[in-house]
């Protein structure tokens, strides 16, 4: 039975970010569709999918941050203000007040010439009164609060003298010293050699913890959802697969797009690589520009139907808060991940 409505009703409990059929039009290529979602104060919700799924246009969109001649249809609401269509000047003050981004890469906010104490003592007086040497001490305070290690010298010190590993310390106690209620992280890590991405990873969750702010983390790496998320959304190719309580999704994936990437995790605790071959999803995501008229994971699908070329599969109520978007709902063996392990044998 389908009588659910595609688009989820507004959550009863009022969401600190609501996004509603989200659009997202990008020098005419229509790469995200009908996205909706909510994320409670103080809850982390992982936006997870492949290169090209939208998930960076997507954390963009909520904090305004869309390159020029983008188009926005839809409803994204923060704290129950609708922020679709509201100028430049009320995006920047919702942004570092009440919001904070931390992009992939550090040197895109992180000034050169300016040493990182300045930099973090500047956020706070834009938002606060005070004096410089407060923030000077707001700044260092901040600079340990990431572990970085002599902070009071360090605040001296400007980006390129830092690794990668501390620029992005930096931008994280940039992104909380305002202590705000919502933490838009699009990546963060990737642009991090794999032995310092865990420890940032872990680092940026440690805080959000301890300053009760909301995240909104963006990643291709389902591998890393389990210990930093409370909820997830899978996005395809432009659009919503599944979401859902993280605990829930892992064990029981109701997508084989889901399934497929779950069974591409490497265990927890082999090292990546290690041990058996890991089963992965065959093939490759189609372009936003040449989407299939059918659902677009139909292709690389080892449980695809006739009924899957017919119309991309509308999201629908899976159980208790989840959702999912498949023709075959119902219809597919359990577990689920089995269907890419036996592809992979
Ligand atoms: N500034 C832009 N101009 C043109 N196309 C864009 C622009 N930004 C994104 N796109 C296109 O929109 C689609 C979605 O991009 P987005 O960056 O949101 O994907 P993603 O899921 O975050 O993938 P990735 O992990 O590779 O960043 C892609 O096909 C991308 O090429």
């Amino acid at each position: 039975m389908r009588a659910t409505p595609a688009i989820p009703p507004r959550a009863p409990e009022r969401a600190l970010l609501d996004v509603r059929d989200l659009h997202i039009t990008v020098r005419g290529l229509h790469a995200v569709r009908g996205l909706s979602f909510s994320v409670r104060a103080g809850e982390a919700l992982a936006v997870v999918g492949e290169s090209g799924a939208g998930k960076s246009l997507t954390a963009r969109a909520v904090l305004g941050l869309l390159p020029a001649g983008t188009e926005v249809r839809g409803s994204v609401r923060f704290d129950g203000r609708e922020w679709v269509g509201a100028p430049q000047s009320a995006y920047r003050e919702l942004r570092g007040r009440r919001t904070a981004f931390v992009p992939q890469d550090a040197l895109s906010v992180l000034s050169p010439v300016h040493t990182v104490g300045d930099q973090l003592a500047l956020a706070v007086r834009s938002v606060r009164h005070g004096s410089r040497a407060e923030a000077t001490r707001a700044a260092v305070a901040a600079l340990e609060q990431v572990g970085i290690a002599d902070a009071g010298r360090r605040a001296r010190a400007y980006p390129h003298e830092f690794s990668g590993g501390m620029r992005q310390r930096a931008v994280i106690a940039m992104a909380v010293i305002n202590r705000p209620e919502l933490i838009v992280a699009d990546e963060p890590t990737t642009a991090l050699d794999p032995t310092v991405q865990d420890r940032i990873l872990h680092l940026l969750g440690d805080i959000r913890k301890e300053t009760g702010a909301a995240l909104l983390l963006v990643t291709h790496d389902l591998g890393t959802v389990a210990g930093q998320a409370d909820s997830v959304l899978v996005m395809y190719a432009c659009r919503p697969v599944e979401s859902g309580p993280v605990t829930e999704v892992f064990e029981d994936p109701r997508t084989p797009y889901t399934a497929g990437l779950i069974a591409s995790v490497p265990p927890a605790r082999a090292p990546r690589g290690a041990g058996r071959r890991l089963p992965s999803i065959a093939g490759a995501p189609p372009s936003p520009s040449a989407l299939p008229a059918g659902c677009a994971f139909a292709p690389r699908c080892p449980a695809a139907d006739e009924i899957c070329g017919t119309a991309p599969p509308e999201p629908v109520a899976a159980a208790a808060g989840r959702t999912a978007a498949c023709h075959r709902l119902g219809a597919l063996p359990v577990p689920l991940t089995r269907l890419f392990e036996e592809s992979a044998a």
